[in-house]
């Protein structure tokens, strides 16, 4: 018997409520305006590693489709990120951020300050959708279900909270809020469409689980680091170090 999809929808978004990053500590002091310069640059230094890595992720993952629908509905991710002739494309985006925040740009793009539990847990991402099936793949997207909520809070938390915030600094965002959507509305179908038992149910509920483990790591390796109690890991990025000015922030 097919498992019903309206209930295996609403365990996805369970899985949301319980366990997306928008509940860690982190993200309510930066939202907040808790963050000090330092915190807000530690956190675009590290986070980038995970923008570099998507359209990587997302590359691994169309080198294994054999349908060429599939593709075709995949590709503009890549593009999203990496940019093409008329869109600048979220790398550069977060770059921009990068110059706000009073970061040496080519310093964060050389990815060499990013903590090694950041890289870690960004490189397991890419590791799983290279090797895992395609439906778990594709799960693992689907926490992209809960970012526009926590874009539009990040947006209005840094406009209210920190000099740096503009349109300019927060295009990454605003752009996200534009090209998620489509995405995770075919991620969404596809996958529940595909998970047609209930062990494909499970397997595709445990990778969304999985990211958001991805997720939730980053940001404890950041707070552990820069917040409480400050125990940088050796060859993680240094305050002080690297930066275009001296102040930033609030
Ligand atoms: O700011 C965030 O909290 C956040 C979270 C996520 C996510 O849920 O993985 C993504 C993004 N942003 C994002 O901007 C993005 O492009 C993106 C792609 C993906 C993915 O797994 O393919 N997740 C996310």
């Amino acid at each position: 018997m097919t498992p019903d999809k309206d209930a295996f929808e609403a365990r996805l978004r369970q899985i949301g409520a319980e366990r997306y990053h928008d509940r860690h500590p982190f993200h309510h002091l930066l939202h907040s305006g808790g963050c000090t310069p330092e915190q807000v640059r530690a956190w675009v230094i590290n986070r980038y590693y995970y923008q570099a890595s998507i359209p990587m992720k997302d590359a691994a993952f169309m080198s294994r489709v054999e349908d060429p629908a599939l593709r075709r509905a995949w590709r503009s991710r890549i593009e999203d990120h990496d940019g093409t002739d008329e869109n600048e494309g979220g790398i550069q985006r977060w770059l921009r951020l990068a110059d706000a925040v009073g970061l040496d740009r080519d310093y964060v793009a050389s990815t060499e300050g990013v903590l090694p539990a950041t890289k870690f847990a960004v490189d397991a991402y890419v590791r799983f959708v290279r090797d895992k099936t395609l439906l778990e793949a594709v799960a693992s997207s689907l926490t992209e279900l809960f970012a526009p909520k926590i874009h539009a809070q990040r947006i209005e938390g840094l406009l209210q909270n920190y000099e740096f915030a503009d349109d300019s600094s927060l295009s990454y965002f605003k752009n996200r809020l534009k090209e998620a959507p489509k995405d995770v509305a075919f991620g969404l179908a596809w996958v529940l469409d595909h998970a047609d038992t209930a062990e494909k149910q499970d397997a595709a509920a445990n990778a969304l689980i999985f990211k958001t483990n991805v997720l939730w790591s980053q940001l404890d390796a950041l707070y552990s680091a820069y917040v409480e109690p400050g125990r940088i890991p050796p060859g993680a990025w240094q305050p002080g170090t690297f930066e275009t000015r001296q102040k930033v922030a609030s």
